[in-house]
């Protein structure tokens, strides 16, 4: 099974420490809600496990991905992907950006035209992707992800300043990812359906991260909301 291993991971900056974490690990088959106030850490910490940032103490490691080309300077890089809730898109068309993912790894043509349907993106497919909306480029990059076929994926308020539709379309996607067994980490300030998807949370707070099952209430008729166990 492949997953990430934090082990005594902490980040400070300048002499602002952020937040210390014992242990951590987040495996395929997981989906996890990251919870924590603006600016505790959660991006920071996603980025760590994405190997975009090195923590300022302990270890992250990688165990049951495929191993990865000498020319990678992180032998993180590609394990666990991180989605930026403003994603990097490619210069050129919507197809264009799905067809790169398939250059990168991806090997069924087939799947292009699944994932334009999915992100309900298939009368933009000969747009230039810098001139989607917000919600459609989010929606993009999901479907550039699941054409990966990612076994861990970091998803980033992937539903913020979302219209209900897009909402929607993110919560299909991402139900999608989990049915294939892509381990799911979701920071959200919105709680809502697709945090309902998550078995367990990590919780940043006063600059620790707190780790547990997530109980979720029956739906209510206007928000969701949670019960935390730890
Ligand atoms: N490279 C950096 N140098 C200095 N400070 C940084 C750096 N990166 C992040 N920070 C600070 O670390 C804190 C945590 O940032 P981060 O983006 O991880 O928070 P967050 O929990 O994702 O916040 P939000 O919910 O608002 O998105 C912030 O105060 C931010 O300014």
């Amino acid at each position: 099974m492949a997953r990430i291993l934090a082990h005594d991971v902490g980040i400070a900056f300048g002499k602002r420490r952020l937040f210390h974490s014992a242990n951590l690990t987040f495996a395929e088959g997981d989906c996890i809600y990251l919870m924590g106030d603006n600016g505790s850490g959660k991006t920071t910490l996603m980025k760590i496990l994405a190997g975009l940032l090195t923590p300022s103490q302990g270890t992250i490691t990688a165990e049951g991905f495929p191993s990865r080309g000498l020319w990678q300077k992180s032998k993180l890089h590609g394990c666990a992907v991180y989605l930026h809730q403003h994603p990097y898109l490619f210069e050129g068309t919507v197809l264009e950006n799905l067809h790169l993912a398939l250059k990168l790894g991806c090997q069924e043509d087939s799947r292009i035209e699944k994932a334009l349907a999915m992100a309900q993106l298939g009368h933009l497919k000969q747009s230039q992707a810098s001139h989607l909306s917000g919600g459609e480029r989010q929606r993009l990059a999901i479907a550039r992800a699941w054409l990966l076929r990612p076994r861990l994926l970091m998803l980033d308020e992937p539903v913020s300043n979302m219209d209900k539709d897009s909402r929607e379309l993110v919560l299909a996607m991402t139900q999608q990812l989990k049915a294939d067994g892509t381990g799911l980490l979701i920071a959200s300030h919105q709680h809502g359906r697709l945090t309902a998807l998550c078995q367990h949370h990590w919780l940043i707070q006063d600059g620790h991260i707190l780790t547990g099952r997530l109980e979720v209430k029956p739906p209510q008729p206007q928000e969701s909301e949670y019960v935390l166990a730890h």
